[in-house]
């Protein structure tokens, strides 16, 4: 089966500081993969090159048939982004708009760039937007402004944006960083569920070694720019995590709750 992504030797330098070297691997439809690691050790690096959010120093992307890496032109690059769905730490929602429009505003790069400026949407994208807040049980706050929502509602209302898209792939930069403990875990079922029922590839940056484990078909743990672990969450042992954050495992605050089960 062809992998929905594949990364070969993905390298990102700042200068001398190599915050990327050497990442391969890749994500098959349907499944979530985690990218634990310590904070600097390039987890957002590696997820913001696969859509040129950073230009990458070399590698490969593969990613819907082509190399995102060598595309040149702008409308290559808008084109490709359109199947790729990003949901952020900070939400990147327009506060100041409803939920409604910032759900709709994953549909920009499907239109003209007249019909964008205007926010002239298609009848089918405002039922598919009504559909998706349906869905995630925001249907109530359409014509609320985001920027009055909670912060799991916020994250919802950018799970729906993302849908919007009808994404093959979904990178998730730390999307439960800024929530609580319920909240979280309202957020990671929803991103396991539209993995699994969508046939969305879904790469997920997590703090919590816990919810990693909870929720991944698989988990990558990086360490300095480069993978040092790539299996299923059952073969993470105690040592291995020590590994990838260089630190004793008591030292380590790695989980949403008190106690997570770790294999030894
Ligand atoms: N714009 C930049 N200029 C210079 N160095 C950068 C830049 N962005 C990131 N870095 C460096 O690259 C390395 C990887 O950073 P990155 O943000 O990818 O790590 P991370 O694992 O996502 O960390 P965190 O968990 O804290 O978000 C770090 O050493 C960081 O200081």
């Amino acid at each position: 089966m062809e992998h929905i992504l594949e990364l070969v030797h993905l390298k990102k330098y700042y200068g001398q500081t190599k915050a990327v070297e050497d990442v391969s691997f890749h994500v098959d439809a349907g499944e979530v993969v985690a990218i634990i690691g310590p904070s600097g050790a390039g987890k957002s690096t590696v997820l913001r090159c696969i859509n040129r959010m950073i230009e990458p120093t070399g590698g490969s992307i593969l990613f819907d048939g082509q190399d995102m890496a060598k595309l040149q032109k702008e409308k290559e690059l808008k084109t490709a982004r359109r199947k790729i769905g990003m949901i952020f730490q900070s939400f990147n929602l327009v506060y100041r708009l409803s939920v409604f429009q910032n759900v709709l505003h994953g549909r920009l790069g499907y239109m003209s760039a007249p019909n964008a400026v205007m926010g002239r949407y298609s009848e089918e994208d405002k039922h598919k937007a009504v559909q998706l807040l349906n869905m995630i049980g925001l249907k109530d706050m359409i014509y609320k402004k985001a920027g009055e929502l909670s912060g799991g509602q916020k994250q919802r209302v950018g799970i729906a944006r993302a849908l919007m898209q009808d994404p093959t792939l979904l990178l998730c930069d730390e999307p439960i960083a800024s929530l609580d403990p319920s909240s979280s875990r309202v957020i990671m079922n929803q991103i396991q569920e539209m993995a699994k029922t969508r046939n969305i590839a879904c790469i997920v940056n997590l703090h919590q070694v816990d919810v990693a484990m909870a929720y991944a078909d698989r988990i990558i743990g990086i360490h300095q720019g480069r993978i040092v672990f790539d299996d299923v969450p059952d073969k993470l042992t105690a040592s291995m995590i020590e590994t990838i954050y260089d630190a004793p495992i008591d030292k380590l605050t790695i989980g949403l709750e008190e106690g997570v089960a770790l294999h030894a």
